[in-house]
């Protein structure tokens, strides 16, 4: 059973974080398989490209209507009263939730970085594209087949709904893993406050930036995730081997595999650390002269 990593016995354990990263990788590169069956259907992103939810008085995209309403739901079932999850509908628009909150033990200090607007941006922007393209191009073949032609014919599937559905799945998975950089950087604070300090007090970003790189962890990830990609997307026919075409090159893939690692290389790793940085920029506030002396002396903890 996947365990509630946030009501652990240790849950500042760097290593049973980075096994969170992980497993979101799962959720994230299988997520991005089932959005690239559909094409781009650029429609659903843009803000009043549908006359009827204007009419309900919605000025957001298809794409944010559907996180409104579907984080309606989920916030009356307290999801976002965990400290690991995040709304991309502000938060004062949603409803409270109708059992009481889980008691969770006070694990990061009390901040208020959210990323989210970011997330969506390039999802939108960058990431949908690119791994819709190769449904894109099917369905420009076939329609070309039937004689039909115009440009939006090919980028639009009508799948606003399916499309739609797994893009709000995609980003919250991306969303969790982002602002999990939290508990990252709250467990590498705590484990020498000393080093953090004098860039927090007299504000460093790129410094704290330093700290909290690892080149190694990031590389071993992107190796990783290179051969995740490969494996999961791979198309196996009826007899559940992977179908080789005659000319001996790899078969189809169901996902764009250097796709999939340049969302992490370029968006998930830099975005992960902005949310590690902005946290630590805040994780002085409100402490007294006298907490942050204590904070400073504290030896640091050896692995
Ligand atoms: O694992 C860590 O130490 C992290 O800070 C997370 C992460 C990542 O986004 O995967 C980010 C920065 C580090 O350079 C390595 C990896």
């Amino acid at each position: 059973m996947q365990e509630n990593y946030v009501l652990t016995d240790n849950p500042l354990d760097l290593n049973k974080i980075r096994s969170t990263l992980i497993r979101l990788e799962e959720t994230i590169i299988f997520g991005l398989i089932e959005r690239a069956q559909f094409s781009h259907n650029p429609r659903i992103y843009e803000r009043g490209a549908f006359e009827e939810l204007t009419k309900l008085g919605f000025t957001g995209s298809w794409l944010e209507w559907f996180l409104k309403e579907t984080e309606t739901f989920h916030a009356k079932a307290r999801r976002y009263t965990s400290p690991d999850e995040y709304p991309f509908t502000p938060i004062d628009a949603l409803p409270k939730p109708i059992i009481p909150p889980l008691q969770y033990k006070p694990i990061l200090y009390q901040n208020t970085v959210n990323v989210n607007p970011s997330i969506l941006s390039f999802y939108t922007r960058s990431i949908v594209p690119r791994i819709s393209r190769q449904a894109t191009l099917a369905l420009a073949a076939s329609r070309r087949a039937q004689g039909i032609t115009g440009d939006g014919e090919y980028e639009d599937d009508g799948n606003y709904g399916s499309a739609a559905t797994i893009d709000v799945e995609v980003l919250q998975a991306i969303s969790k893993r982002v602002h999990y950089g939290k508990f990252v950087s709250e467990s590498k604070f705590q484990e020498n406050p000393a080093a953090f300090i004098p860039h927090i007090q007299n504000p460093n970003p790129t410094a704290l930036d330093k700290l909290i790189t690892k080149p190694a962890v990031e590389k071993a990830l992107l190796e990783r995730l290179r051969k995740k990609a490969r494996t999961y997307g791979q198309d196996l026919g009826p007899d559940g081997e992977p179908i080789i075409p005659k000319d001996g090159e790899g078969g189809p893939m169901k996902i764009d595999v250097e796709g999939v690692r340049e969302l992490y290389e370029s968006y998930i790793i830099p975005l992960t650390k902005e949310v590690e940085v902005d946290y630590l920029l805040q994780r002085l506030n409100g402490l007294t002269p006298e907490e942050i002396e204590e904070l400073k002396n504290r030896p640091a903890k050896t692995k």
